[in-house]
């Protein structure tokens, strides 16, 4: 969006805030009514009647139109969703009946959790049973898996014993970062747990123990913890997460890394997988890997979120793509955008002409050293920056509330050229989180991504509808 269009829908917002402060004032004071003793009204006060009717009308215009774009709050929505059997937000047990600790539960609700989700709600009996099960479960973006893992591992520690416990691992730096805060936020109210971050840069003295109950970490990190510089004890861990767990296993590296710290750990141990997305062979593997699991599976048409809306485009170039891009921005508002580019040049490219345009451009690559990006990632999260346009880098995992919108500028493909229907539904997967809604507007550009498309259209069996970027009403529309 320019920053005119910028300025205007802030504008908007506020004057719609001021009006809705305004109705609520006339509905408890009330305006003189002088048809109750009769009298006729003076020409000025009936002119200030209308005047003020027809301000009403117009701040309800405002309040529904807030309502539709969803810029006011989303907790009833939420609430609507989690009482809706079809909803992966559904549940009918509340926390309690989980039988969380009470810290536990303080923690989840001080975080303004009301309800568990479905996920939460199916797997942490099965997490929390005696005598410990394992899991693979599988569930939509942002429906909180997270959540679900992370009230396992604090559910199983023992705060008696000052030794690693329960050892998360995941793929990335930002992410390990990410949940760490979150682990941190929902054991707040249980100070005796604490946490410690096998991550690049943490370096701890030779030879010594750690004393935290729960480590998290990136594979290869974790691995030298437990192995070479032997840090912990990995004999002693009750409870094994696998974050992202597909990409875990079909990436070579954390393969390796994850399968050789599973050996080091003891037989009786708890194993969990999550992710939004298992490919079949990487879920056959999975079920190998882990004895005798408890299994929560999506069908194939569950995976894609009703929340979030699938558009695509038809450009020639680049240039039409930005084009498209900056009308996308003039039409609808746009809290925060994540734009994902295939190549470290595109991004730079966009980067630079979406900021030349008036934005507040983030930009964010593989190359780019690992503090760098979580560093940009804080930014975008405090929403210093409104538009992050990266690479596949953060398309798995990161949780930024405000992403209102995604856009695929190039569409995802394997190193084969193939379709990549996993990252596709991870990027979209950054909008619409818990309930919230989202857009999502592929950009195509030629045969081969239209292929593309189509090949993610019939994976799903979801249809991508076709949008006009040049109709600024048409989009209009889809933002509502
Ligand atoms: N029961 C709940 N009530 C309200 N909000 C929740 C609940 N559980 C999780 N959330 C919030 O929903 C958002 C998404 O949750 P989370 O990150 O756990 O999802 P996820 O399934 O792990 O997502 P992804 O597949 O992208 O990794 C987070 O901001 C989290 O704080």
């Amino acid at each position: 969006m320019s920053t005119d269009a910028w300025a205007l829908a802030v504008d908007e917002q506020e004057a719609a805030a001021q009006s809705i402060g305004r109705l609520k004032i006339t509905a408890t004071e009330g305006v003189p009514k002088p048809e109750e003793n009769g009298a006729i009204r003076p020409a000025e006060d009936v002119d200030k009647v209308e005047e003020e009717d027809k301000e009403d009308r117009a701040a309800q215009s405002l309040l529904n139109k807030l309502i539709h774009t969803n810029l006011v709050n989303t907790t009833s929505r939420v609430e609507v969703l989690q009482r809706d059997p079809n909803s992966p937000l559904y549940s009918v047990k509340s926390f309690e009946e989980l039988r969380l600790k009470p810290q536990l539960l303080h923690g989840v609700y001080a975080m303004g959790f009301n309800r568990p989700s479905k996920i939460q709600e199916n797997a942490l009996p099965m997490m929390l049973a005696e005598p410990p099960q394992n899991l693979i479960a599988q569930s939509q973006s942002g429906t909180g898996k997270t959540a679900a893992f992370i009230l396992a591992m604090l559910s199983h520690v023992d705060p008696a014993q000052n030794w690693p416990q329960c050892l998360c691992v995941s793929p990335t730096f930002e992410l390990v970062l990410q949940t760490g805060k979150v682990i941190e936020q929902m054991g707040n109210f249980y100070p005796e747990i604490t946490l410690a971050y096998a991550i690049r840069g943490n370096k701890l003295e030779r030879g010594v123990k750690v004393q935290d109950q729960i480590i998290i970490g990136t594979p290869g990190t974790v691995l030298d913890w437990c192995s070479k510089l032997k840090f912990f004890d990995p004999r002693k861990v009750r409870v094994f997460v696998l974050d992202e767990a597909d990409v875990m296993i079909a990436t070579q590296g954390h393969q390796d890394h994850s399968v050789r710290i599973q050996r080091m750990l003891p037989k009786q141990c708890q194993m969990l997988l999550f992710s939004a997305t298992f490919e079949e062979t990487v879920w056959r593997f999975a079920q190998r890997i882990v004895p005798d699991p408890n299994v929560i599976k999506l069908k194939r048409e569950e995976e894609t979120l009703d929340t979030i809306k699938q558009y695509y485009v038809l450009c020639r170039n680049k240039e039409e793509k930005f084009t498209s891009l900056c009308n996308i921005y003039g039409a609808i508002t746009i809290a925060q955008a994540m734009i994902f580019c295939h190549t470290r040049k595109t991004a730079g490219w966009l980067a630079g002409e979406l900021s030349r345009d008036g934005h507040q451009v983030a930009q964010l690559s593989g190359e780019m050293a690992v503090e760098q990006r979580a560093a940009v990632i804080d930014r975008f999260r405090d929403g210093k920056e409104k538009v992050l346009v990266t690479t596949n880098v953060c398309a798995r995992g990161i949780d930024v509330e405000q992403v209102s919108v995604v856009i695929n500028f190039d569409l995802p493909v394997d190193k084969d050229g193939n379709a990549d229907k996993e990252t596709y539904l991870h990027r979209i997967g950054r909008t619409g989180r818990f309930g919230k809604r989202g857009l999502a507007v592929n950009m195509v550009d030629s045969e081969f991504s239209m292929n593309i498309l189509n090949r993610i259209q019939e994976h799903f069996n979801k249809k991508i509808v076709r949008l006009d970027t040049d109709d600024l009403d048409e989009i209009e529309k889809i933002g509502n």
